[in-house]
């Protein structure tokens, strides 16, 4: 069987222009990189009235290969483009950090991916190097500030804004920075956290346009004074410098699929530790080209779902016209008992016991009012009875399930899946908020806790309590939530699979972004730097030296 990148590489891309001419792209709005790749800079504002259709991709808990969200868009949007309807992805960029460790990259995988998948999972057009250094320059700017006697008096103690690289790396997670004596700088405690987790990603994420980014960038929160004043960019004067590093990564990337379906690949968060949804810039300009949008929102509907709908939505303009949840044999068995290396062969009990994890996110994304699909991702161990049972399931749930051979064959197997999709979105939808934007913010967490995520409540460590009332004191304690927690499990515990309810959701610490324009909840033990596992990705990864890459999964 071929791997991702053999099946990639075997492909014949049109070149880009073509694929942006193809999109309805004006010349003078493409800026090639190379053959393969362009960055897209519109030349008119885009008319929400005008926009088509969107469709949103998310999932149930995934077990750490993931259950294939990019797969079943990469391949649902070529089964659409293929149907005659005028489709574009918009997804999100791939980070070194898994690249290189656990998960992989993130441009699909069989014959349904985008390419040219090496570039894309490895540097693309740089965007994340972009934001790696506006980011660690600001940090720079502000060690630098408090070095040279420190006007605006910052406490060292309290620097806030953290370096990143967009590497897993465990050992940069707790450090001393400003040691060897007068010359070098301030001793102060810091950490690093990984490029796809950090503000500077969220605003480039957020933002509508360049202006919008500039207005984010000033309003990070750098750190606190000795009287626990926040000290902002905007006071640090660094604001326009931060935005020019950014002036071509706030410009989102044309690519294609192998079935040569435009694609939008624009911001890289992570859902369980930012807001992991792709940019609004790109998904506007999808929505504004194309009569049907798929995009997705990073690992299961209790993460990057939630936070598609609360977060993005009120920003985007534009509401998802119908919602896909996949869903994967293996990880239902999972969450019905059965252990990572038991998956492959057929056992109905365990999957019985495990379709509770799909009707808890089937449940959670009907409740905000929009058509719901489920999309069976098969893989080739996956038997006919199994896949009649979580279809059966589903049926059970009220909503149409397809089971979708889209690595094996592509938009080919997807044809009955995108017909539902497409019937989904012209059903009447009456979208409706998880919580009003002006909740406070404990109303807000217990909202998703109980009606996302099926748990009891929340319960707030010390440093939270004390950190909830310093933001209420602040008037922050308005802006919208994100949960930073576990991707397995509905709660903060990894190991809790299935659909428990009986569980509170335990917040440690509270992060502001005032940027980005929320608050970071950090659930149980999550981290914000990831390390690499015992056996990585890179140790597979190679190339000859005629310049092919090998092993790229
Ligand atoms: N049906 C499938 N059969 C075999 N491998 C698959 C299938 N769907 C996805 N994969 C592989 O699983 C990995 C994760 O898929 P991906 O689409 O990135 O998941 P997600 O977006 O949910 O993280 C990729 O390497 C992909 O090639
Ligand atoms: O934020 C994580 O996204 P994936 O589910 O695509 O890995």
């Amino acid at each position: 069987m071929q791997s991702d990148i053999e099946i990639a590489q075997a492909a014949h891309p049109w070149p880009i222009t073509k694929v942006a001419e193809a999109a309805g792209f004006q010349p003078e709005e493409v800026l090639p990189y190379g053959r393969q790749k362009a960055k897209i800079e519109r030349t008119t504002p885009v008319q929400p009235d005008h926009f088509g259709k969107l469709v949103l991709v998310t999932s149930i808990n995934p077990t750490p290969a993931g259950e294939g969200k990019s797969t079943v868009a990469v391949g649902l949007a070529d089964a659409m483009q293929q149907a005659g309807h005028r489709t574009m992805l918009a997804l999100r960029e791939p980070s070194l950090g898994p690249v290189m460790g656990l998960k992989g990259g993130a441009t699909g995988g069989g014959y349904s991916q985008v390419i040219p998948m090496e570039d894309i999972n490895l540097h693309f057009t740089g965007d994340f190097h972009a934001l790696t250094v506006a980011q660690n320059t600001l940090v720079a700017l502000v060690d630098n500030s408090i070095y040279q006697g420190n006007p605006f008096h910052l406490d060292p103690r309290q620097v806030v804004i953290k370096r990143v690289l967009d590497v897993n790396d465990r050992s940069l997670r707790h450090l001393v920075t400003g040691l060897g004596g007068r010359t070098s700088g301030v001793p102060q405690e810091g950490s690093f956290e990984i490029t796809a987790a950090s503000e500077m990603m969220a605003i480039l994420t957020l933002a509508t346009d360049l202006s919008d980014l500039k207005r984010r960038i000033n309003r990070i929160v750098v750190g606190y004074t000795y009287d626990q004043t926040p000290v902002t960019v905007a006071e640090l004067g660094v604001g326009g410098a931060i935005a020019t590093l950014l002036k071509d990564a706030i410009l989102p990337n044309l690519v294609q699929t192998i079935a040569h379906t435009p694609a939008l690949i624009h911001g890289g968060p992570f859902a369980n530790i930012a807001q992991g949804t792709n940019s609004i810039q790109a998904t506007q300009l999808a929505l504004q080209q194309a009569d049907y949008t798929v995009t997705e929102a990073g690992f299961g509907a209790d993460l990057g779902g939630e936070k598609f709908l609360d977060v993005k939505t009120p920003l985007l303009g534009k509401h998802p016209d119908a919602i896909v949840v996949v869903a994967t044999v293996r990880a239902l068995k999972m969450h019905g008992g059965l252990a990572k290396d038991q998956l492959d062969h057929e056992d109905l009990a365990a999957l019985q016991r495990g379709l509770a994890n799909l009707g808890r996110h089937v449940h959670s994304m009907k409740r905000y009012g929009v058509p719901v699909v489920v999309a069976v991702n098969r893989f080739t161990n996956d038997t006919d009875a199994e896949l009649q049972l979580v279809v059966d399931y589903a049926r059970q749930l009220e909503v149409p399930a397809y089971p979708a051979d889209v690595w094996g064959h592509g938009g080919a197997g997807a044809q009955a899946l995108a017909a539902g999709v497409v019937a989904a979105t012209e059903q009447p939808a009456a979208f409706t908020p998880l919580y009003a934007p002006d909740a406070d913010l404990l109303t807000k967490l217990k909202r998703i806790v109980t009606e996302i995520y099926g748990g009891q409540g929340v319960e707030l460590a010390p440093k939270a309590v004390k950190q909830l009332h310093q933001l209420t004191d602040r008037g922050w304690d308005r802006l919208p939530v994100i949960v930073a927690k576990t991707q397995y499990s509905v709660t903060d515990d990894a190991k809790r699979l299935g659909a428990p309810t009986d569980f509170k959701i335990h917040i440690r610490e509270f992060v502001p972004k005032l940027g980005a324009g929320f608050i970071v909840a950090m659930a149980g033990n999550i981290l914000t730097m990831p390390g690499l596992p015992k056996h990585p990705a890179a140790e597979q990864i190679k190339i000859t030296d005629d310049g092919t890459i090998q092993g790229l999964f």
